[in-house]
C-alpha cells in the first residue's frame, strides 16, 4: 500500500478543528470587509507584503529583510486602528446575533413602528414637495443616546406635523438630525458623524454623508430629504438608497424595520383566508426589499 503523504499522517480531529477555526476567522474577516473601504486596504496591504517579501527573498536583501522583521509587527498592531469602524461594526453585529432568540419587537413596539413609518413617510413626502431639507434617524438596537444628549431634547410624540415644523427653513431646530425611538422624537438638531467614504464623499453633501455616517456606526436607519433636489433617500448599513418615491420609501422602511416579516404576512393572510404566500418571497424578503425599493444604492467603499 502506498505511503500517505506526511501531511495526512498528521491530520487528526484536533488538526481539522484547528484548520476549520482559522478558515472561519479568514472567512469572517473577508465577510465583514466585503464591500467596504477595508477591501481596498486589505488588497493594498497584501500586494505590498507579497511584493516586498518576494523581492527581499529573491535578491536576498539583508537590509530589506531586517526592515520587514521590524515593520511587520507594527503593521499588525496598526490593523485595529486602521479598521476601527469595521471592527466595531463586526463586534456589534456579533452582539446582535442573539436577537433571533427573541422576537425583534414586542407587540406594543410593532404598533408604534407602524405609526412611525406612516408619519415619517408622509412627512418626508411633504418636505420633499416643499424642498425642505431633513434628516431623520430611527434608532434600532444600537443605542444613540450619545447623539441624543448632544442635541436639543424633545421627547415628543412623533407626528408628521411636528417633523415638518422642525425642518421648516430657518426654524430654530431645522439644522442637524432628528432622532426617533419607537414612536417618539427624542431630540432634534443632533450632530451625526460624517461618513468618510472616499468613493462618495466627494459627490455628496454633508446631510447625506451624516446619514451614511450614523448607519455605518450603528444599525440605525436614516431618512434624508434633499433641500437641493427634494429627493428622498434612506441610509442603512452605510448604503444610501436614493430617489425613492412615497410607495418605495414606505416599503423600504417597513422592510428594514421588519414590519413586513414573512411570518407576519403568513399569519395575516391566514387570518384573512387569503391565498398562501408565494414560496419565493419567504426566505430573503428582508434583505432584498431595500434593493428592490431603491433606484440607486451607494455603498460606502
Ligand atoms: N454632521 C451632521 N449631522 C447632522 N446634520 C448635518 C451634519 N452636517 C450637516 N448637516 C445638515 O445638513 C445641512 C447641510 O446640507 P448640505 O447642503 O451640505 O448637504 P447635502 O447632502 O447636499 O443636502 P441637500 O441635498 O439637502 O443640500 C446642514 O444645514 C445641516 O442641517
Amino acid at each position: 500500500m502506498p505511503e500517505l503523504p506526511w501531511i495526512f499522517t498528521r491530520l487528526d480531529f484536533r488538526a481539522i478543528i484547528d484548520i476549520f477555526a482559522v478558515a472561519l476567522i479568514f472567512f469572517g474577516v473577508l465577510w465583514v470587509a466585503q464591500g467596504t473601504r477595508a477591501t481596498q486596504l486589505i488588497r493594498g496591504l497584501l500586494i505590498l507584503i507579497v511584493v516586498v517579501v518576494g523581492v527581499a527573498n529573491i535578491f536576498n536583501l539583508t537590509a530589506l529583510k531586517w526592515l520587514l522583521d521590524k515593520a511587520l509587527p507594527a503593521l499588525i498592531i496598526s490593523v485595529p486602528v486602521v479598521f476601527q469602524p469595521e471592527l466595531r461594526r463586526a463586534l456589534e453585529q456579533l452582539g446582535h446575533t442573539g436577537s433571533w432568540l427573541r422576537p425583534p419587537f414586542t407587540a406594543a413596539a410593532e404598533t408604534d413602528l407602524e405609526s412611525t413609518v406612516e408619519e415619517i413617510s408622509r412627512a418626508a413626502v411633504q418636505l420633499s414637495r416643499h424642498r425642505y431639507g431633513a434628516l431623520i434617524v430611527i434608532e434600532r438596537e444600537t443605542g444613540l443616546q450619545d447623539y441624543v444628549d448632544r442635541g436639543v431634547p424633545l421627547d415628543a410624540t412623533l407626528t408628521r406635523q411636528l417633523l415638518i415644523n422642525i425642518f421648516y427653513p430657518n426654524s430654530p431646530l431645522h439644522d442637524g438630525a432628528v432622532i426617533v425611538r419607537n414612536d417618539r422624537i427624542l431630540a432634534a438638531s443632533c450632530v451625526l458623524p460624517l461618513s468618510d467614504n472616499v468613493a462618495t464623499g466627494g459627490q455628496l453633501g454633508t446631510r447625506h454623508r451624516a446619514a451614511m455616517g450614523i448607519t455605518e456606526e450603528s444599525d440605525a436607519i436614516a431618512v434624508v430629504v434633499s433641500e437641493e433636489t427634494g429627493q428622498i433617500a434612506v441610509a442603512h448599513n452605510g448604503r444610501l438608497y436614493r430617489n425613492l418615491d412615497p410607495e418605495r420609501l414606505r416599503k423600504v422602511l417597513r422592510t428594514l424595520l421588519r414590519l413586513d416579516r414573512p411570518e407576519r404576512t403568513i399569519r395575516r393572510r391566514v387570518r384573512l383566508n387569503g391565498p398562501p404566500p408565494p414560496a419565493d418571497g419567504l426566505g430573503d424578503n428582508r434583505e432584498r426589499a431595500p434593493e428592490d425599493g431603491a433606484r440607486t444604492a451607494t455603498r460606502a467603499d
